[in-house]
C-alpha cells in the first residue's frame, strides 16, 4: 500500500535540486531589499543577558559588519540568527519569512548559511569528501534518508552533478588542487578556504562569517577578501563578525556595532569611526 505522504520521486528530486545542487553562481534570488531582519532578540544564560533587544536589518548585497567589545553578544547574536540557540524573545525573518526557533538545517535550506570550523572527525577526511558532505550537513539528514529504492538512479545523477559542483566551487577558492588532501593537513588560511566553499555549496543567498581570518596569512587573508568581494558583487549578502577592526572597515560598507546585547549605533565606517559612542564602548571594555 502506498503511503500518501511519503515524498514522491520528483519532491526528492526538486528539493535536493533546490538545496543542494543550484546552480553556482547562477545569480541569488532575493527579492528583499533587506533580507535579514533581526527585531528584539533577547537571550539570557542565567543572570547573564548576552543579548538584550537587538535590532537590525541587513541590506541585501552588502558586506556587513557586526562589531562590538569582548562579551558584546555577538557571537550568541549569530547562534540566534542561524538557530543554533533559540531566543528568550524576538524574532528573525529573513526573506520575509520568520525563522525564529527553526533548527539550523531548516535555515541553511532556507538560503542562510554560516561557515563552521571543520570538526576533528572531518579532519580525517579528504577535502573532496568534505564538500560532498557539507549540503547533507547543512539541509539535513532526513533530506537524503527520504530517498526510496525507486529513485536511486536520480539520486546517482544528483551526486554526479553535485561532484561537478563541488569542482567547479573547489576552482573558485583555487584549492582544487589540494582536493585530495586531508583536511586535517591544510594551512589555517587553506581551512577558511574550506569552510567557505563548503558554506558555498548549498547554493545559499546569504552568509554569515564569524572570524572568517582568525590564522590566516596575509597572502591568503588578500585571498579570501577577493573571493567574498566577488560574490557580493555577484549578488550573496555576508554579515561578518571580525575582530580586526581595520579589516572591517576597510572593506564593509555597513557596520552595526553591539554593546552590551543592544546596538550602540550603526552605518558606514566613517560614521562609527568618529562616533564618540564607539570609542567609549570599546575603550571601556578592553579591546
Ligand atoms: N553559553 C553561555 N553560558 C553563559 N554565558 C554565556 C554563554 N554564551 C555567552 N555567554 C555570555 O554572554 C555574553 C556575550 O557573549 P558573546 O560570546 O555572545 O559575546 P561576543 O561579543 O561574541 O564576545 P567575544 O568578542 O569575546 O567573542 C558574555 O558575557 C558571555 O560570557
Amino acid at each position: 500500500m502506498s503511503d500518501s505522504s511519503a515524498p514522491s520521486v520528483d519532491d526528492v528530486a526538486n528539493k535536493v535540486d533546490e538545496g543542494a545542487l543550484g546552480a553556482f553562481a547562477g545569480g541569488v534570488e532575493t527579492t528583499e531589499q533587506f533580507p535579514l531582519k533581526v527585531d528584539g532578540l533577547r537571550k539570557s544564560f542565567g543572570g547573564i543577558t548576552a543579548v538584550d533587544g537587538a535590532s537590525f536589518e541587513v541590506e541585501a548585497g552588502t558586506l556587513t559588519g557586526l562589531i562590538g567589545p569582548n562579551g558584546a553578544g555577538k557571537s550568541t547574536t549569530f547562534n540566534l540568527i542561524t538557530g543554533m540557540l533559540k531566543p528568550d524573545t524576538g524574532t528573525v525573518t529573513f526573506n520575509g519569512e520568520d525563522v525564529t526557533g527553526l533548527e539550523p538545517h531548516q535555515i541553511a535550506n532556507r538560503g542562510m548559511v554560516r561557515t563552521f570550523q571543520i570538526a576533528r572527525e572531518l579532519s580525517e577526511m579528504t577535502v573532496l569528501e568534505n564538500m560532498m558532505l557539507a549540503p547533507k550537513a547543512q539541509i539535513g539528514e532526513e533530506l537524503w534518508r527520504s530517498v526510496v529504492p525507486g529513485v536511486r538512479n536520480e539520486v546517482r545523477e544528483q551526486e554526479e552533478e553535485l561532484l561537478e559542483r563541488v569542482w567547479e566551487v573547489l576552482d573558485f577558492f583555487d584549492i582544487d588542487h589540494i582536493a585530495h588532501e586531508y583536511a586535517g593537513n591544510l594551512s589555517g588560511g587553506q581551512r577558511k578556504l574550506l569552510e567557505m566553499a563548503r558554506a558555498l555549496l548549498t547554493d545559499p543567498d546569504m552568509l554569515l562569517l564569524d572570524e572568517p581570518f582568525a590564522g590566516v596569512n596575509p597572502t591568503l587573508e588578500k585571498k579570501l577578501l577577493e573571493h567574498i568581494h566577488e560574490l557580493r558583487e555577484q549578488g550573496y549578502t555576508f554579515l561578518l563578525v571580525e575582530h580586526d577592526m581595520d579589516l572591517i572597515m576597510n572593506n564593509c560598507e555597513h557596520v552595526i556595532v553591539l554593546h552590551q546585547g543592544k546596538v550602540l549605533t550603526e552605518g558606514t565606517p566613517d560614521d562609527i569611526r568618529s562616533n564618540e559612542d564607539v570609542i567609549e564602548a570599546y575603550l571601556g571594555g578592553n579591546v
